[in-house]
């Protein structure tokens, strides 16, 4: 960009950084007045939306004027385009959405809109539209896929395993990897879920969900969701993975276990799998739901060792009624996982594969880091709740 766009461009991203959400409901207001059906095409609150979407914007208007961070920025807008398929965004609505954000910029700008001005935040605005857009082109196949509810079944009060199978065909992607997903009860909604079993050729898929407070989504699929009903997905993200030949620490809190368990099975497709000790946390005895399974693949592939660990060593009352885990032959520790895991052995050699509520994943790497384990040696996917 020409050196007169850097100026015009950090003017408007300070004005828009004054009150960025006056400016995310103009362009909405504007988007919407232009081409009403797109309204349909948005969840119901747009509050997290204009969020994300004024911080792509600002990030846009600082990063293009400067000589750092292009490859980085092009790679953000690229991803944003691929996602933007799902969603089922044309060569119009870039089209209408670029005018609706000139319009707006020029409202923002007052009296410095001239010309000059208008070109250059065109420019900018076309670029990263045209990023976008190009992205989306040039991904092969269609935007999603779908697969029907097979089975549901309860593992207690507010957790459920859902067995599906694919109807279209599944695209590639790894064990390990989270899937955007959604279902018919929240059409507008998309949620990141992680499968408990490897990709296959057979197009099955089991989730393992858990009913958070406050979750729309969760809580559908823990109390509404049945066979015969249609999930959609759409891309699949998450870069947990084990490399081949080095030892391996997994560290599962509760549901957090379904993307460790899909790479389980499929180290378990090989003979030469390297040694891998998973801890396996749970907040209550009663809800380590998979120390069975555990064990049936710890007992045929001896390079996997299991230790379980349970915030409380005795069960609520709402909990009661479930298997003993001692049953299972593991040891059963007693702390939050994170702590005990670095507080076990020493872990600075070994690929550490982390998955679990927001909390513990954070904790539980800086405890193993204060262990001695470097943050590069830990995989984890986005901390995003
Ligand atoms: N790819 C991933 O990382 C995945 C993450 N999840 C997330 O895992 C979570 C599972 O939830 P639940 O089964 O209810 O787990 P939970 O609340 O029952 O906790 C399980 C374990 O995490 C530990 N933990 C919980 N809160 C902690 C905190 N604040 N600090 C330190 N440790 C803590 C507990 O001590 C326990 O060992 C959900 O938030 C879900 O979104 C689920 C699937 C995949």
């Amino acid at each position: 960009m020409s050196e007169t766009a850097r100026p015009v461009l950090h003017d408007l991203r300070d004005r828009l950084a004054a009150d960025p959400d006056t400016f995310a409901r103009n362009v909405f207001a504007r988007l919407f007045g232009s081409a009403p059906t797109l309204r349909d095409m948005f969840p119901a609150h747009l509050s997290h939306l204009r969020e994300a979407f004024t911080d792509v914007i600002e990030h846009v208007l600082d990063v293009l004027p400067g000589d750092d961070g292009h490859d980085e920025l092009i790679e953000l807008l690229a991803q944003l385009g691929r996602d933007h398929r799902k969603y089922g965004v044309t060569e119009e609505h870039y089209n209408v959405m670029a005018q609706a954000l000139v319009d707006e910029a020029a409202a923002a700008l007052g009296p410095r809109w001239d010309r000059a001005t208008a070109e250059t935040v065109a420019q900018a605005i076309m670029l990263t539209t045209g990023v976008m857009r190009g992205a989306a082109q040039s991904v092969p196949g269609p935007a999603t896929w779908r697969a029907q509810v097979v089975q549901k079944f309860d593992i207690n009060r507010e957790r459920v395993v859902v067995r599906l199978i694919a109807l279209d065909p599944m695209p590639q992607f790894r064990a390990g990897q989270y899937l955007e997903t959604r279902i018919p009860q929240w059409p507008h909604a998309w949620r990141n879920l992680s499968p408990s079993i490897p990709p296959n050729d057979a197009g099955e898929l089991e989730f393992h969900v858990r009913s958070v407070p406050g979750g729309h989504v969760s809580t559908s699929i823990v109390k509404e969701t049945a066979p015969g009903d249609i999930w959609t997905f759409a891309q699949a993200h998450g870069t947990l993975q084990v490399e081949a030949g080095r030892s391996v620490l997994m560290v599962a809190g509760g549901t957090g276990l379904a993307p460790l368990r899909a790479i389980l099975l499929s180290m378990a497709l090989h003979a030469d799998s390297a040694p891998t000790h998973l801890f396996y946390g749970a907040r209550f005895p009663g809800e380590l739901y998979e120390l069975g399974m555990l064990r049936e693949l710890a007992a045929v592939n001896p390079w996997l060792k299991v230790t379980a660990v349970v915030d409380d060593s005795t069960d609520p009352w709402w909990v009661e009624g479930a298997p003993d885990p001692h049953q299972w032959g593991f040891e059963v520790l007693r702390g939050r996982v994170g702590d005990i895991v670095a507080q076990y052995g020493d872990w600075t050699d070994r690929q550490v594969l982390i998955a679990g509520p927001a909390d513990m994943i954070t904790s539980t790497k800086l405890k193993l880091r204060m262990a001695g384990v470097p943050t590069d040696q830990m995989q984890h996917d986005p901390v995003l709740d």
